[in-house]
C-alpha cells in the first residue's frame, strides 16, 4: 500500500480546492467557493497569495491533516510561456514568471507559488506544477488571427481537459492518444477543445475574450463595439479588462458568479436568469459545432465537464444542440485534484523525469 502523501493545490477563478492523497484515494478534499464580492477587494491575482495560502493551511490544520509527512506538493500551474504538456520542478525562473504572469493573470498562477512556499516548509516535500492553463498544441492554422497584431495563444483547462479525455479514452478501452474528442470544460471559465488523438489542436482562449461567456469572462465580444466603448472616454483600461475577465458573463448579467444560484433563479420562474442560462448554453453549443468542424466531423465523444456540468438543464440544452455529432458524455466536476496528485506520484515512482522551465 502506498504511504506517501501528496497535497494538491488548485486555485480557480471562483474557488480554491485543496486535496491530499494517498496513493489513488483522497484522504482529504475541500472545495472553498469565492464570490465575486470576495475577491473584489483584492487588485492584482498576486495580491490573493496570502489569503488563499492561509485558508489552504487552516483548512489542513482544522482537518488535522500531518503535513509534515507529505512528499509533493502539486499546484495547478498557470500563466507562464506556452509550454508542452506534463510536470514541472518549480523552479526559480517558473517562480518568476508566475509571478509575472507572463501571459496574463489569473488564480493559477498562485498554485506553484503557494505550493512552493509550503513544499519549502516541509522536511521532504519538493513542489511541482503539472498540465498548467498554457499547454499549448495548436496547430499552426488555428494560430492566426484576422490581424497580424493578433496572435491566437492556447489559454484553457488543460489539466482537467486532459484528465477527461484519458477518462473517456480508457471507459471505451482505447487509448487517449488513439480517440478524437471535443471536451467542454464549463467552471468559472469556459474552454472548448478539439483533442486529436492525443493533442488539443484548437481551443478557445479561456481568459481573454474569445469563445463562449462564462460566470465571470464575456467570451467573444462584438470587436467594432468593443473598440468604440474603449475610446468612448468612460471607461479605464483596468475597467475594459474586467468586463472581458471578472466582471463579464453571469456577473455582468446577473450579478453573480454563482451558475448554481442562476440555475435556482431560472428555475423558480425568473425569466432574464433563464434567457442568460440559454445564452451561455447555446454558446457551448455553437463553439462545439466550430470543433466538430477543425475534427473534420472525425469525433468519438463530446466531454462535457467542470462545476457547471452539474445543472441538468444546461446539458441538456446543449445536448440537443449537438447530440448529433457525436455521443456526449458528462463528467460533473473535475479530475483535476486525483490529476494533479497522480503527476506527483508518477515523479515520486520514478516513472517520470519533472521537466525543467526554462
Ligand atoms: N451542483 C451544481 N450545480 C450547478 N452549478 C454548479 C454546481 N456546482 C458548482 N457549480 C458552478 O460551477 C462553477 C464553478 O465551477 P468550477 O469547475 O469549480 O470552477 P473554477 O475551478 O473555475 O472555480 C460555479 O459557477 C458554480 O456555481
Ligand atoms: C485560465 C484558463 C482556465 C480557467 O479559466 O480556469 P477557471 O475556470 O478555474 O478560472
Amino acid at each position: 500500500m502506498e504511504t506517501r502523501r501528496i497535497l494538491a493545490i488548485n486555485p480557480g477563478s471562483t474557488s480554491t480546492k485543496i486535496a491530499v492523497f494517498q496513493g489513488d484515494k483522497s484522504v482529504f478534499l475541500k472545495n472553498i467557493k469565492h464570490s465575486n464580492e470576495e475577491l473584489a477587494q483584492f487588485g492584482k491575482i498576486s495580491e490573493q497569495f496570502e489569503f488563499r495560502k492561509n485558508i489552504i493551511m487552516k483548512e489542513l490544520i482544522d482537518a488535522e491533516i500531518q503535513i509534515d509527512l507529505i512528499e509533493a506538493v502539486v499546484g495547478r500551474g498557470g500563466l507562464v510561456k506556452p509550454i508542452e504538456s506534463g510536470i514541472y520542478s518549480v523552479n526559480e525562473r517558473l517562480k518568476e514568471d508566475l509571478r509575472i504572469g507572463v501571459l496574463g493573470e489569473h488564480a493559477s498562477n498562485l498554485g506553484g507559488l503557494i505550493a512552493d512556499n509550503i513544499a519549502q516548509a516541509l522536511p521532504k516535500a519538493k513542489a511541482y506544477i503539472a498540465d498548467p492553463v498554457v499547454v499549448d498544441e495548436m496547430i499552426d492554422v488555428a494560430r492566426v488571427s484576422g490581424h497580424p497584431e493578433f496572435e491566437r495563444v492556447s489559454i484553457f483547462h488543460a489539466l482537467n481537459q486532459k484528465a477527461i479525455g484519458r477518462a473517456y479514452a480508457q471507459s471505451v478501452d482505447k487509448k487517449y492518444e488513439d480517440v478524437n474528442v471535443i471536451v467542454a470544460h464549463l467552471g468559472g471559465g469556459i474552454s472548448v477543445g478539439a483533442h486529436r488523438k492525443g493533442r488539443v489542436i484548437d481551443v478557445n482562449n479561456a481568459l481573454d475574450g474569445e469563445g463562449p461567456f462564462s460566470p465571470e469572462r464575456s467570451g467573444t465580444l462584438p470587436a467594432g463595439a468593443l473598440a468604440k466603448l474603449c475610446f468612448s472616454g468612460n471607461y479605464t483600461l483596468e475597467q475594459v479588462k474586467k468586463m472581458i475577465k471578472g466582471e463579464g458573463g453571469l456577473v455582468a448579467h446577473i450579478g453573480t458568479n454563482d451558475a448554481y444560484d442562476v440555475e435556482l433563479k431560472a428555475k423558480a420562474g425568473d425569466e432574464k436568469a433563464k434567457l442568460i442560462q440559454d445564452a451561455m448554453s447555446y454558446q457551448v453549443g455553437k463553439a462545439i459545432g466550430e470543433m466538430a468542424s477543425v475534427l473534420k466531423g472525425e469525433v468519438d465523444g463530446i466531454l462535457l465537464t467542470g462545476g457547471i456540468a452539474h445543472n441538468p438543464d444546461l446539458v441538456n440544452y446543449i445536448k440537443e444542440m449537438v447530440s448529433f455529432i457525436a455521443p456526449v458524455v458528462v463528467y460533473p466536476g473535475e479530475d483535476e485534484m486525483k490529476a494533479l496528485a497522480m503527476n506527483g506520484y508518477m515523479v515520486l515512482r520514478g516513472e517520470i523525469q519533472p521537466r525543467e522551465y526554462c
